[in-house]
């Protein structure tokens, strides 16, 4: 039996998320071909084709630069993500990665995991091997935070716990963001005020053309030589080659990452981890869970909630009405034209809903009477319209 909707899996999501599908109305799996949405993680599909099927795109986690954000804009897709919804797993990595780096963990363990011989040698190796594992206090030191965002208010707030100072800075943080961060977390001036203060450095920005390479060799050159630069952020929000540089010429102390790359998961000053900063379960629910409903809301309602290039367009369903899904660029008299298409049928609109963000809107029309495809074809026919779809009757 053909479903409603068909969801494309393009990595291993939660299944608390996708037991939120009915089965009844939805196909979901990695070879459900022709999709009316993709689900994903960290799939990369930049070089993929996206079927034309596809009405909406959502990604299980925070960062959509593995996506075609500006290309499905154009499109009339819209791209969703799941705000906050890993950040107390990326606190924890990023609290475990300053640990790491001011107790010399892992030299340190495998130094352990190499010892040979009965116990009485392996103590005599541990006492005599653990000073050069050496490491230093937290309390009193200052971590400097680039991005106060969902992640980097956390990673702030729980700093101060631990007894560091803290110095942030984010020209765009949002005001939810600020309610949340502590006002013991100094504002700085600019960010070369955070790369000259911080004793540790974590950068909690998401990977955009105006991020890319943001930690640089001239920002490098402002830190302490004994700094310890944290990125679980993206690769490529750091210039590698210039760490490296950095850490061989000792003008840096050490790079802590989650992303392994030829360039420093073998160095000796580098810690690198697998990309695990959203990986526990709790994380992984959350992600799913919100993907889940986010595209739920879109395939089944039209409502747009945390995309990252549209608007946000919530409505609540009119009983017994229908519903129209317009995406439209922004541009003057596009609500007047839809609604007067709909008057010219004799139709009554119960409500209506017009949200628009940069270039584009959305459009939610609940329209009283039948809806065919006439309809939308008159409604794509409209210069501007990127996209119509009539819902049936909400219950
Ligand atoms: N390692 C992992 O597994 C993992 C997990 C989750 C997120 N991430 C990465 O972390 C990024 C941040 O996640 P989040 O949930 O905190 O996102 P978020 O959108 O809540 O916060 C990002 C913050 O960065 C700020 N920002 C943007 N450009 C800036 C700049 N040039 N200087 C200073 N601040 C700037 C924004 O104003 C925003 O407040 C994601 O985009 C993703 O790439 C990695
Ligand atoms: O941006 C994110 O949310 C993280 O990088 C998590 O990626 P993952 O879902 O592939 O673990």
């Amino acid at each position: 039996m053909t479903k409603q909707f068909r969801i494309q899996t393009l990595n291993a999501i939660s299944g608390a998320g996708l037991s939120r599908f009915p089965d009844d109305r939805y196909d979901v799996g990695g070879n459900v071909t022709d999709p009316d949405a993709l689900l994903v993680r960290s799939a990369k599909l930049h070089d993929a084709p996206i079927p034309d099927s596809v009405l909406a795109i959502a990604r299980a986690g925070a960062g959509t630069n593995n996506i075609p954000v500006d290309a499905m804009t154009q499109r009339g897709i819209p791209v969703f993500n799941t705000p906050g919804a890993n950040a107390n797993a990326v606190k924890e990595l990023v609290l475990a990665g300053l640990f790491i780096a001011s107790r010399n963990l892992i030299p340190a363990a495998r130094f352990a995991h190499e010892l040979t011989g009965d116990d009485a040698e392996i103590a005599r190796a541990v006492e005599a091997g653990k000073k050069q594992f050496v490491g230093f206090e937290l309390p009193g030191r200052t971590l400097g935070v680039i991005g106060l965002g969902a992640i980097g208010v956390q990673v702030a707030n729980a700093a101060l716990g631990l007894g560091l100072n803290v110095v942030g800075f984010d020209p765009g943080i949002s005001v939810e963001h600020a309610w949340h961060l502590s006002a013991e977390v100094e504002r700085a001036e600019s960010m070369e005020e955070v790369f000259r203060r911080a004793d540790i450095l974590t950068v909690h920005v998401p990977l955009i053309e105006s991020t890319r390479g943001l930690v640089s060799t001239q920002r490098i050159a402002l830190m302490k030589e004994t700094a310890v630069l944290l990125n679980f952020a993206r690769a490529e929000i750091v210039d590698e080659a210039a760490v490296v540089a950095a850490l061989d010429e000792g003008t840096l102390g050490g790079y802590v990452c989650d992303f392994p790359s030829t360039a420093v998961h073998k160095h000796p000053k580098c810690i690198s981890l697998p990309h695990l900063g959203a990986s526990t379960k709790e994380a992984e629910r959350n992600c799913a869970v919100m993907a889940v409903d986010e595209l739920r809301g879109f395939l089944e309602d039209g409502q747009v909630h945390n995309a990252v290039n549209f608007p946000e367009a919530v409505l609540p369903r009119e009983p017994g009405t229908r519903r129209l899904v317009i995406v439209n660029q922004n541009v003057p008299n596009m609500v007047g034209q839809v609604s007067t298409l709909v008057a010219e049928r004799g139709q009554n609109i119960a409500n209506l809903l017009n949200r628009s963000r940069g270039d584009l809107a959305v459009t939610l029309v609940d329209v009283e009477g039948e809806l065919g495809e006439d309809v939308l074809e008159q409604l794509r026919a409209i210069d501007g319209v990127l996209s119509a779809r009539a819902l049936e009757p909400a219950a």
